[in-house]
This record gives structure tokens, C-alpha cells and sequence, in this order.
């Protein structure tokens, strides 16, 4: 699913208005009773309903939903907040309809002393600002969104908390952003929706489809993608009767150091539960009998140190290298990435303190072979791209970085982002908090690595990793729950997680 930024959702509209077409009222009263139907599923007792609107469509999409709520027998109060004299057509069109239901009260809201008290048992619907917001909210509006914030009532945002705007909020005020409860977003989400500081602001979120015109849709560029099951399941190959284990690619993982075998564990047995045909684990000497008894399936790479990766085997038989989970940074392992480096010519996957080994020595960046693949967590990240304030300008980092050396860039988390070289970002949304455990990145390491062997390109490859990675977990989680999931509970709902994206 494309993410449009804001200025682009007004282009999309008009075009929806000149070629369905539709006249734009129709349009507004489409989307409105779309978002109608999803409030009264959600409150199916009548209530007192407080509905704050702004001089925009987002408050003639207010003033349409006062009516129908109204229309329900909800008790209706709609405050007109004075930020002009001058509403939108659409919505003077729609205040006009709303006079006529005489059981709704209209009160204009010129100053905070007219603000109404809210009662916890009230519905309040935000519907102030929306797509249209160009810049910080001040004055009465202000005053207003600070008392609905300091209200204990259930909070519903029309397509986007006021206050909000749909990208870049690093120059905002965030006292001004309304805290809903539930933002029901048109037809797209909006891309500030998936950056964590936003969170308490959007709170649930839910898209609602208001038919605006496919053709706009598909032919409008936006650089930023929502992942689903019927696109990643469109990535995947297909395996044919006389394929042998050579078809599916022979990668080598550079992982574990003493005290961290674990890591090496976790990334092969995820590696070898997603499709690789053969797998070698490089690992310090001491690992060797912990691989060999807990991964039978893996080949094993025994390095000339006992503890740390110090030196890697003949490159030439890999289709794909990954290093970096549990590895450690001593000096002989900085200078064994070096050669690594060097000599490495297929894609390679690169984690933990792979990456940290390269924030630490930036200089090693030019040597990163076309088709690398980092998944830095956020502290890793800050080491190998730098620090930002804000998600969106992180965002912009991590494009930039990706375009930069020619990587896929993968920011882990809630929603990971996916940056690409060619610089279009791809947010997954599967995987849940229960992931936020020792050791799944180590397993996501695997997963990629697995699929860069089988042949897939590095985007392809990582896109369906992240993807599988979190919906392994998601179904791990309905079975052990968020608290005591482990990395291993994902290995273990791969299979499922490979079928169901199958299905
Ligand atoms: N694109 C769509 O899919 C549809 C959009 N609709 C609604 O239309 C909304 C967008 O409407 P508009 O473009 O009219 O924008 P808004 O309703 O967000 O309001 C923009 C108005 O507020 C003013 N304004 C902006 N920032 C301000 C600030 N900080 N302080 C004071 N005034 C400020 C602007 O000058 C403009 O007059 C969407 O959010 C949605 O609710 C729906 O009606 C129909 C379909
Ligand atoms: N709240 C969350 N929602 C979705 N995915 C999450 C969440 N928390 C963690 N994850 C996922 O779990 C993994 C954690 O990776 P990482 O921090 O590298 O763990 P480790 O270093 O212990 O292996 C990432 O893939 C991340 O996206
Ligand atoms: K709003």
C-alpha cells in the first residue's frame, strides 16, 4: 500500500472529483459516512457526542458526521472553532444541512471560555485540522486541543489528530496535537503515523478505503510503501520438482563469540528454516561442539581462535555472507571485517556488531560490496548513519545512507523501515512487542541471509525477511503471549509463518 504525503492527497482528490467523477460534497459524504459506520461500530449505545471542527473539509467531514450521528439519536454538540470567517465550500455546504436537524446544538468557539466541560463518558470527534494543516497550532485552537487532551473522553480523530502534521514534525509544537484514542485515517495512512514519538497522538489507527480514484493511485510516485501479504507472497519464487539443495545456494554466517554461542545458534537454525540449501556457520573454536549438537543441519567453519572471529573461509563457494550477530569488536576481528572486505564480491548481510565495527571505523564503508544488507536496531543505527532528534529526519538519514553506498538499509522496530538504494522506503507491519527479546534480531540475520543464498535480489530478500521475521512472531505471540515469548519461539513459527504467507 503506497504512503502519500499530504500535499499529494489534495492532487489525488481532485482527480478523484474530475474523472469518477464526483461532485466533491458527494465525495465528502462518502468518506464521512464511511467514518460514521466505523464510530457507531465502535460506540453502538447512543452518547453524548462532542464534535470540535475547524474551517476546513476535515471540519466539514465534522459537521457530515454530526448529522448522521444525530440522525442515530446520539446527543449531538458541534463547536465551530473561530480560526476565520471563512469555512471551506464542502463544509459551509454541510453546516447549512446540519441546521436543519434541529436536535443538534451549534456554538461557535471563540475563546476558551466557551469550551464545553468534557465528561469521561463522552465521545469527543477531533475533526479540526486535517490533511490541511501548514503549520503549528496557536491562539484558541491550542487552548482547545490542551482541555480535549486533559479530558478523560474517548478521543476519534478525523484522518489525522489535529495538530499533527502527516510527515515532518520536527519543528512542531506537540502541546497543539489532539491525543485521540482511535484515528481513523482516509484511504492511506499517513507517514507519521509509523514513527514511535507520534504514538500517544494517533493511538489505534485504522485506514478506511473511501474509493478515490485506482488510476491516480497507481500512476502517483511516493517514496513510501506499506508491506502486505499479497505483495511480499508476490516476491516469492516458486520451488520446482527437480530442484536440488544446489538450487537453493550455499551461504556462509560469520557469527558467535565466547558467551555468545547463542547467537550463532539462533541465526542458523532461523537461516536453515528459510529455504537456504546449504548453511556454514563460521565460529571461534570453542563453538564447535554446541553447533555441531544443537544445529546437525549446519556445516561448521572453525576459526583459528578459540574465542572471537579472527579469519573466514574461501569465499568463491557462497552465494551469500552474513556477520555480525554475537561476533564482538576486539581489534582482530576489526581487522579480519577488513580483509573481509576486501574480498567479499556476493551481497552480504551485515548486524550487530558488524555494524558497530563500521561506525566505529566509517572508512570501511567504501569497500561495502553492491547489495549489502545492514539491520542495525536504533542504537546501532546511530552509531553506523548518526544521531537525529526526530523519526522523519531519521528517515531522511536512512535514505540517504542507503542511496549513498548502494545498501538496504533496514531501521528495526515497531513498523522497520526498509530503505532501498534506489530510495523508496517499505514499512512492515507485522511483529508485535513480544519480539522485543534477546536475540531476534539475530534471528531475522538468518532469515535474510537464507534468502540472499536462494537467489533473491537484497531488496527482495530483505523484504520478505522482515515480513516473515515479525509474522512468525505474531503467531508466536498468540500462542505464548508478549511476556514470555523467546528468539527461539519465532524459530519455532516459521513453518507457519512460511504457509500462511503462502496461503
Ligand atoms: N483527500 C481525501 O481523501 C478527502 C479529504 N477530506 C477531508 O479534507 C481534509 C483536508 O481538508 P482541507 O484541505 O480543507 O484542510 P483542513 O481541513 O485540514 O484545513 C485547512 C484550513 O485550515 C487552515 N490552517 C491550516 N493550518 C492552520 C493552523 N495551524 N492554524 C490555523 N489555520 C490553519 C488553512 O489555511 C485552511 O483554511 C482531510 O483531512 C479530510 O478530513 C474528505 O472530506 C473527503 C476526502
Ligand atoms: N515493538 C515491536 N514491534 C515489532 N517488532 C519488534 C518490536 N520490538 C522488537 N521488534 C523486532 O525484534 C527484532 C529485535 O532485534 P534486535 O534489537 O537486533 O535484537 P537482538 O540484538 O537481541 O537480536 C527486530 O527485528 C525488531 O523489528
Ligand atoms: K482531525
Amino acid at each position: 500500500m503506497k504512503i502519500f504525503p499530504a500535499s499529494k492527497i489534495a492532487e489525488i482528490d481532485s482527480y478523484t472529483i474530475e474523472n469518477e467523477p464526483i461532485e466533491s460534497i458527494d465525495l465528502m459524504e462518502r468518506a464521512s459516512s464511511k467514518l460514521f459506520k466505523k464510530i457507531l461500530k465502535k460506540f453502538p449505545a447512543p452518547r453524548n457526542c462532542k464534535i470540535f471542527v475547524g474551517p476546513g473539509n476535515n471540519g466539514g467531514d465534522g459537521m457530515a458526521i454530526a448529522r448522521m450521528l444525530a440522525e442515530k439519536n446520539y446527543a449531538v454538540e458541534v463547536f465551530i472553532i473561530k480560526v476565520t470567517n471563512q469555512l471551506s465550500n464542502d463544509a459551509e455546504v454541510n453546516l447549512q444541512r446540519l441546521k436543519l436537524i434541529k436536535s443538534v446544538d451549534i456554538y461557535e468557539l471563540a475563546s476558551i471560555d466557551a469550551m464545553p466541560w468534557l465528561f469521561p463518558e463522552d465521545i469527543v470527534i477531533d475533526a479540526i485540522f486535517g490533511s490541511g494543516l501548514s503549520r503549528p497550532i496557536e491562539g484558541v485552537v491550542l487552548e482547545v486541543i490542551k482541555a480535549i487532551n486533559a479530558s478523560e473522553a474517548s478521543v476519534v480523530a478525523v484522518d489525522i489528530p489535529s495538530g499533527l502534521m502527516g510527515e515532518d514534525n520536527s519543528k512542531n509544537n506537540y502541546q497543539g496535537i489532539v491525543k485521540a484514542d482511535l484515528t481513523l485515517s482516509f484511504q492511506f495512512p499517513k507517514l507519521a503515523f509509523l514513527f514511535p514519538e507520534n504514538a500517544e497522538y494517533v493511538g489505534e489507527w485504522e485506514v478506511l478505503p473511501i474509493g478515490l480514484h485506482p488510476e491516480i493511485i497507481k500512476q502517483e510516485q511516493t517514496p513510501y510503501k506499506m508491506l502486505n501479504r499479497e505483495f511480499v507472497k508476490s516476491l516469492l519464487m516458486p520451488r520446482k520438482k527437480f530442484d536440488h539443495k544446489g538450487t537453493y545456494g550455499h551461504g556462509l554466517l560469520i557469527s558467535g563469540s565466547y558467551g555468545k554461542m547463542g547467537a550463532a545458534i539462533l541465526a542458523s537454525r532461523a537461516c536453515l528454516r528459510s529455504g537456504i540449501g546449504l548453511l556454514t556457520s563460521h565460529i571461534p573454536r570453542l563453538g564447535y561442539e554446541i553447533m555441531q549438537t544443537a544445529v546437525p543441519e549446519a556445516m561448521v567453519s572453525i576459526d583459528r581462535s578459540d574465542i572471537i572471529f579472527t579469519e573466514f573461509p574461501d569465499l568463491s563457494q557462497f552465494k551469500a555472507v552474513a556477520i555480525g550477530p554475537g561476533i564482538d569488536k576486539k581489534q582482530n576481528s576489526y581487522c579480519a571485517m577488513i580483509n573481509l572486505l576486501k574480498e567479499i564480491k556476493t551481497p552480504m548481510v551485515i548486524d550487530a556488531d558488524g555494524i558497530n565495527i563500521l561506525g566505529e571505523h566509517p572508512e570501511l564503508k567504501a569497500d561495502l560490496p553492491l547489495g549489502s544488507v545492514f539491520t542495525p536496531h536504533p542504537k546501532e543505527f546511530e552509531r553506523l548513519v548518526g544521531k537525529s532528534d526526530d523519526s522523519f529526519t531519521r528517515n531522511n538519514m536512512q535514505r540517504k545512507f542507503a542511496r549513498e553506498y548502494g545498501v538496504t538499509l533496514v531501521l528495526k522496530g515497531a513498523y522497520t523501515a526498509i530503505a532501498c538504494p534506489e530510495g523508496s522506503v517499505y514499512f512492515n507491519p507485522t511483529g508485535n512487542p513480544g519480539m522485543a527479546t534477546a536475540g531476534s534480531g539475530d534471528v531475522l540475520t538468518g532469515i535474510i541471509l537464507s534468502l540472499l543464498s536462494q537467489g533473491y535480489s537484497s531488496k527482495v530478500a530483505t523484504i520478505i525477511g522482515v515480513y516473515l521475521h515479525g509474522l512468525a512472531g505474531d503467531l508466536a505471540s498468540e500462542k505464548v503471549g508478549y511476556e514470555a515469548l523467546t528468539a527461539s519461539d519465532i524459530i519455532d513459527f516459521l513453518p507457519k509463518a512460511w504457509l500462511k504467507l503462502k496461503k
